[in-house]
């Protein structure tokens, strides 16, 4: 068994113990859950990622409801000790759940919160930073000026790729893929290919308008697609950012012959999760195509890289901090406090986990449910009529 880990508490007295397995910014999130008479107890530990023993050793005997992280694996073992402690909540603190085995929780009765909505265009801007970054070559060029390297204009000095007039492939056109479809649309003038197994009306809308606007004020329209398969995308874009869920159907998404299939000078973007990508043929695409150029937030052993990637020229890599905005890591704080708390307390499940501003207003009470529980169907939960 794990040693007893180190916790600060909230509220002793509390009648609800919830336990969160990290520190989350802001406090909103540690009153919303005193107010309701939750104990709140934060693990301190200083250990980055927690195993499953210490998970195990937080829960104890009694534990109403945990808010976890997407490092943590959430599966069998976890969610029957949470069981055994009388606790039928779960949140992680991310929108992605692939760390979950929602299945396990589905036999303990465990509902899992996620939290959609409030970080879409925070990460959907840090793609598009890594789009600019890749593009212009920010990185390679800081690096050569804090050498000291620089000793004089040169025409052919870093030269990049325009973005103007050049074509954005999405994979994965959900909410995040959406946001920075449009950003880059609206932004830089690019023209949009997407791959999702549905059709994004709003997107291909939000395209024609201002491919309209763009006309009317005499300047060549952007224009979109809905590719019929993942391999036009790849083939035909400028700079690709992939957006997906990571399921079965995502893993390794991004391969070898996938990656044959682009541009030589093409621009891959990965903000969604790591094994979407095959990081081996990564590094050697980037090797053979020194032209090609990538933006990491996410790896496929994450927190380590493959061998090789680090040394890349071509390759910007941040360490998953594409949701890293004050307001928007508050926010994720706020809404997994809400989904367990929301579960503890009976209230029904919010009809639209895509609209969760009501949860977010910090100058009025947060309505009384859960804002998104993934497994409410399989749970039978209700549904809030507000
Ligand atoms: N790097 C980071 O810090 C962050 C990463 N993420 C990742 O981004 C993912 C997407 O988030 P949202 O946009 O909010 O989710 P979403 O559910 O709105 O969008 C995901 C889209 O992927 C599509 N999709 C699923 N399977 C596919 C396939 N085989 N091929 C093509 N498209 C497919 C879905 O139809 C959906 O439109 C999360 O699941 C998470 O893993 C999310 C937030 C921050
Ligand atoms: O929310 C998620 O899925 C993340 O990756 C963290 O921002």
């Amino acid at each position: 068994m794990a040693k007893p880990v180190s916790i600060e508490v909230w509220n002793p007295n509390g009648k609800y113990r919830v336990v969160s397995t990290k520190p989350m910014p802001g406090t909103r999130w540690i009153n919303l859950l005193i107010q309701q008479d939750c104990r709140v107890e934060i693990c301190t530990q200083k250990k980055t990622i927690l195993s499953v023993e210490d998970i195990i050793a937080l829960i104890g005997d009694k534990c109403d409801g945990v808010i976890g992280q997407l490092t943590e694996d959430w599966g069998e073992e976890l969610f029957s000790a949470l069981s055994r402690a009388g606790g039928k909540a779960f949140s992680n603190m991310a929108v992605g759940y692939n760390n979950v085995d929602v299945n396990a929780a589905n036999k303990y009765g465990v509902a899992v919160g996620n939290t959609p909505g409030v970080l879409t265009e925070t990460t959907a801007e840090l793609a598009a930073s890594l789009s600019l970054a890749a593009a212009r070559r920010i990185v390679e060029a800081d690096e050569f000026m804090r050498a000291g390297l620089y000793d004089g204009w040169l025409p052919h000095l870093f030269v990049g790729n325009l973005l103007k007039g050049q074509t954005v492939g999405v994979i994965g056109a959900g909410r995040i893929g959406s946001a920075y479809a449009r950003m880059m649309v609206e932004g830089f003038k690019m023209n949009l290919i997407y791959y999702d197994l549905y059709q994004s009306t709003r997107l291909e809308k939000f395209v024609t308008a201002y491919g309209e606007f763009l006309k009317a004020n005499g300047e060549k329209p952007v224009t979109w697609k809905r590719a019929a398969s993942m391999e036009e995308v790849l083939v035909e874009a400028d700079v690709i950012s992939l957006h997906p869920v990571l399921d079965k159907t995502t893993y390794h998404l991004v391969n070898k012959e996938s990656l044959s299939k682009m541009k030589k000078e093409a621009i891959l973007i990965n903000c969604s999760r790591g094994p979407v990508v095959d990081e081996v043929a990564l590094v050697e695409h980037l090797r053979e195509n020194p032209m090609f150029r990538v933006g990491l937030d996410v790896f496929e052993d994450e927190p380590y890289m493959k061998p090789g990637l680090a040394e890349m020229k071509n390759a910007i890599v941040v360490p998953h901090i594409a949701s890293a905005s004050k307001w928007t890591r508050e926010g994720m704080a706020t809404l997994a406090a809400l989904n367990v708390l929301g579960k503890i307390k009976g209230y029904p499940v919010w009809s639209d986990p895509n609209k969760v501003e009501p949860f977010l207003n910090e100058n009025a009470p947060p309505p009384a449910a859960s804002p998104s529980i993934v497994n409410a169907k399989a749970l039978s939960l209700p549904v809030s009529k507000l």
